[in-house]
């Protein structure tokens, strides 16, 4: 199945600032696509040249299948539902009052409205002024707004920012429940953390460029943990090993995969220094991206 978001090459300069340097993104059909980078990194920038907001200095877009053109953002707007950067809604008006707006943007039905409210857990709070809703529940109308033209696609910039954990869980309870239906959610974060535990693709950005795309398996495949080895003769293993620090009960050293890990067994054992243990160390996501990213890291 063709990707549901597909670039090629995208690319946006402001004067002689590169803030999306040739994007390559694949964003699959009914997953949560985790768009993960530090604050200026590019996120927005690219959201809204796939909202057509903003015009690409080169590259190309398809989006379901179709080059993003003049002429096609017609037909294909209408199946993205977006929210970018702040949560839409006027604040003297109630959360109904607002969406009633979108319902007529949009030609909707008070159906679809109370649908997208319902989704969002909003019912009983629509009477609200939203100048009165906490942040949890403006971030929650924003995707009421986005979700009430029932999209294919939902494209939202920094959906989580500034929630407390549960107001961060709730929504990615619901995004993950979207993707259950079939939606497609691309979610930007400058937050590991958020997106990490629910999207099950990801795309890094750092500095404009993608230096990341793919499931979280293949990110942890592209990172080797760090070998340690438990000997009563560090000295003489440092020796052995270039590169190697010492820890408490023996050394550590990085970079080694499968064959160099025998190789440097054996080379050890034959230079009778005592291994008591060989083991991998244990990483976490946040590490993996410091390696990624040059232990300068990412966030
Ligand atoms: N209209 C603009 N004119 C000039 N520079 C811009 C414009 N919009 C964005 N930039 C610059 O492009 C870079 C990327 O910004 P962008 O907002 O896309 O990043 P981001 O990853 O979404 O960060 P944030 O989370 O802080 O919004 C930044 O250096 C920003 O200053």
């Amino acid at each position: 199945m063709s990707p549901v978001i597909a670039t090629r090459g995208l690319t946006k300069r402001f004067r002689d600032h590169t803030a999306v340097n040739d994007l390559d993104l694949a964003v699959p059909q009914g997953v949560v696509y985790g768009f993960l980078g530090p604050n200026g990194s590019g996120k927005s920038t690219t959201m809204k040249m796939l909202l057509g907001l903003t015009q690409p200095t080169s590259g190309n877009i398809e989006l379901f299948g179709q080059p993003l053109t003049r002429a096609s953002r017609a037909q294909v707007l209408p199946s993205i539902g977006s929210m970018i950067e702040a949560p839409a809604g006027y604040g003297h008006l109630t959360g109904w009052e607002n969406m009633q707006i979108v319902r007529c943007m949009l030609g909707l039905t008070d159906a679809q409205i109370e649908r997208a409210l319902a989704t969002v857990r909003l019912t009983e709070h629509k009477a609200k002024l939203v100048r009165n809703y906490s942040l949890g529940m403006k971030q929650r109308l924003g995707i009421a707004m986005a979700l009430a033209r029932d999209p294919a696609l939902l494209v939202l910039d920094e959906p989580t920012n500034g929630l407390d954990p549960a107001g961060i869980e709730e929504i990615r309870t619901l995004l993950v429940d979207l993707a259950g239906q079939g939606i497609t959610v691309m979610v930007s974060s400058h937050l590991l953390d958020e997106i990490d535990k629910m999207a099950s693709v990801l795309g890094i950005l750092s500095a404009g460029t993608m230096i990341f795309q793919g499931t979280r398996t293949q990110l942890f495949d592209q990172s080797l943990p760090d070998l340690v080895i438990e000997t009563t003769a560090p000295s003489e293993a440092l020796r052995c090993v270039p590169g190697a620090v010492a820890t408490s009960g023996g050394i550590q050293v990085s970079g080694y995969d499968k064959d160099e890990t025998a190789a440097l067994v054996k080379r050890l054992a034959e230079a009778d220094v005592p291994i008591h243990e060989v083991r991998r160390v244990h990483r976490s996501l946040e590490d993996v991206f410091m390696d990624l990213t040059g232990r300068g890291g990412l966030l």
